[in-house]
């Protein structure tokens, strides 16, 4: 939801992403795929491909960090907020962080990963939050979210930012 930066969607079809800090709570090949899901439900609705970079820097840096981390906002410890996504742009356009101070999942207890990352991954891409309490991107955590996590909604509102590529 900080949109400070200039440019409200990517200009390109194929988005990169690169991992600087991963949380212990999880195996890192664990947090690799729910994160390359959470793209996934991005990449579906909107017919942009994500990819992971390993080397130089990438569109989406991911990293998890707790309190003061370098920007502008600061994390809170554990509850409250979870994580904060910057919008499409250059620079920390599409860093997107998680506060490791929040006890991360792969299922229910906690705060599922998944969950937390497809919501984000909304706002790196370029959208705000919905008011909908049935949209992904309401901007309150909720474990109960049905298989198809996107509403109505957060597919009109992906398909206006990218015309869905052929
Ligand atoms: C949507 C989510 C994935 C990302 C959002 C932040 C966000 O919009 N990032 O893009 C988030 O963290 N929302 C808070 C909002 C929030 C709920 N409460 C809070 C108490 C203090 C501060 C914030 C909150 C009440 C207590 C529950 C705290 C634990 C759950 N926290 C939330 O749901
Ligand atoms: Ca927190
Ligand atoms: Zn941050
Ligand atoms: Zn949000």
């Amino acid at each position: 939801e900080y949109s400070h930066i200039q440019g409200t969607r990517w200009n390109k079809n194929v988005i990169t992403y690169r991992y600087l800090l991963y949380t212990r709570d999880l195996p890192r090949n664990t947090v690799d795929s729910l994160i390359a899901s959470a793209f996934n439900v991005w990449a579906k609705a909107s017919g942009l491909t994500f990819v992971r970079s390993h080397t130089n820097n990438a569109d989406i840096m991911v990293e998890f960090v707790t309190s003061n981390h370098g920007d502008m906002y600061p994390f809170d410890g554990p509850r409250g907020t979870l994580a904060h996504a910057f919008g499409p742009g250059l620079g920390v356009g599409g860093d997107t962080h998680f506060d490791d101070d929040e006890h991360w999942t792969a299922g229910e207890r906690g705060f599922n990963l998944f969950l937390v990352a497809a919501h984000e991954f909304g706002h790196a891409l370029g959208l705000k939050h919905s008011r909908n309490p049935d949209s992904l991107m309401y901007p309150t955590y909720k474990s109960s979210r049905s298989a198809n996590l996107l509403s109505r909604e957060d597919v009109a509102n992906i398909n206006t930012l990218y015309s869905k590529l052929l």
